[in-house]
């Protein structure tokens, strides 16, 4: 029996995203919370063929805490999209504070729930909840996941494309770290299953570029009507699968995350060391187990321009978590 709950399941991911859950086998109960039409699409949902049991709540009559009641996972896309012209910090305004209150209804009614966070700016909404956690005392950083998917589902896709073969896509592994915007994405190519055909240097950049930016060519094409939904809603129900996997006692599970790295015992201070800096959060593969991350595995070995890409990505990352961080213990009054 496992429960998922989607908070913000009546938006552009939120509603893909509870449909592929839907269709999870391993999922047993569907809890579904949003400000608006949550009870028309848990009906809709409610109608398919599978085992999970939909409930859809609002927030009158203390929804959010009956969508959260014994809650396993909860995965959290509810927040404003962008616009063209907007970078995801420009989100921070809005969604800082609906990820506070979201992450409160977590750390008060299913404290030892994993938390799957997508609402943007990524770089700062896991430590947030992770501050709200902590003020509760029941903060565990195996549990909590930035959901970078995304952009691993991109470099699959993007290097498959390069290989002029979309059929290897689903098998093209690309491990991508550091963070979720821009220059903090950082796509490790040289460890690609698929080794890159002859490109120039010119292409090889360009391919860099394209997955740290591949948000924005979403953004720029749906022209003022949000951004990544479907291919969103589809890496965060891969990462889900990944979890539920992990939960139901499956060995050996591995998936690129943005986690808190002071789960020092589980090899964070590894990769702190690799990267040369005392950063709080990051992403890295790491393994995963029925109580969460068993081990954040160490990033490897990466070339020399890798390696500027780590240190160009650092300084925007240390900034983003401290705004996070800040926002929580030092609110501006
Ligand atoms: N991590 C990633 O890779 C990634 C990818 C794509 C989008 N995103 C982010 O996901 C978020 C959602 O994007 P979207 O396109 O689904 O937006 P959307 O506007 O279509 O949907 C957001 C939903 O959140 C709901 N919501 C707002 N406040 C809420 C609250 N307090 N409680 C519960 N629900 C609330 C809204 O009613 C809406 O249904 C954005 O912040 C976006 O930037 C992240
Ligand atoms: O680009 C965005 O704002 C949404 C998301 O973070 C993405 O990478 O598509």
């Amino acid at each position: 029996m496992t429960k998922a709950v989607v908070l913000g399941a009546a938006g552009g991911i939120g509603q893909p995203l509870a449909l592929l859950l839907k269709g999870n086998p391993l999922v047993s109960d569907l809890g579904l919370f949003d400000i608006v039409n949550t009870p028309g699409v848990a009906a809709d949902l409610s109608h398919i063929a599978t085992p999970a049991k939909v409930e859809g709540y609002l927030p009158p009559d203390d929804g959010l805490k009956k969508a959260l009641a014994g809650a396993d996972i909860v995965v959290i896309p509810a927040g404003v999209p962008r616009k063209p012209g907007m970078t995801r910090d420009d989100l921070f305004k809005i969604n800082a504070g609906i990820v506070r209150d979201l992450a409160t209804g977590i750390a008060t009614t299913c404290p030892k729930a994993f938390i799957l966070v997508i609402s943007n700016p990524v770089n700062s909404t896991v430590p947030i909840v992770a501050e709200v956690l902590k003020s509760h005392g029941v903060f565990d950083p195996k549990k909590l996941f930035g959901v970078t998917t995304l952009d691993v589902v991109r470099a699959s896709t993007f290097v498959s494309e390069i290989h002029k073969d979309l059929s290897i896509a689903p098998a093209v592994v690309v491990p991508v770290i550091g963070g979720h915007s821009g220059i903090t994405i950082v796509p490790l190519l040289s460890q690609s299953s698929h080794p890159l055909p002859k490109i120039t240097a010119e292409e090889h950049a360009a391919l860099i570029k394209r997955i740290q930016f591949g948000g924005d060519e979403v953004v720029k094409a749906k022209d003022g009507a949000g951004s990544a939904t479907l291919s969103m809603a589809y890496a965060g129900a891969e990462f889900a699968a990944k979890i539920l996997r992990a939960v139901n006692g499956e060995k050996g599970i591995v998936a690129p995350t943005y986690i808190n790295l002071i789960a020092d015992k589980a090899g964070g201070d590894v990769v702190k060391k690799e990267i040369g800096q005392e950063l709080e959060y990051f992403s890295a593969p790491v393994e995963l187990g029925p109580e969460g991350i068993v081990k954040i595995k160490s990033i490897g070995k990466v070339t020399e321009a890798e390696q500027e890409l780590i240190k160009a990505a650092l300084p925007e990352l240390a900034v983003n978590i401290e705004t996070g961080i800040n926002f929580i213990k030092a609110p501006k009054l």
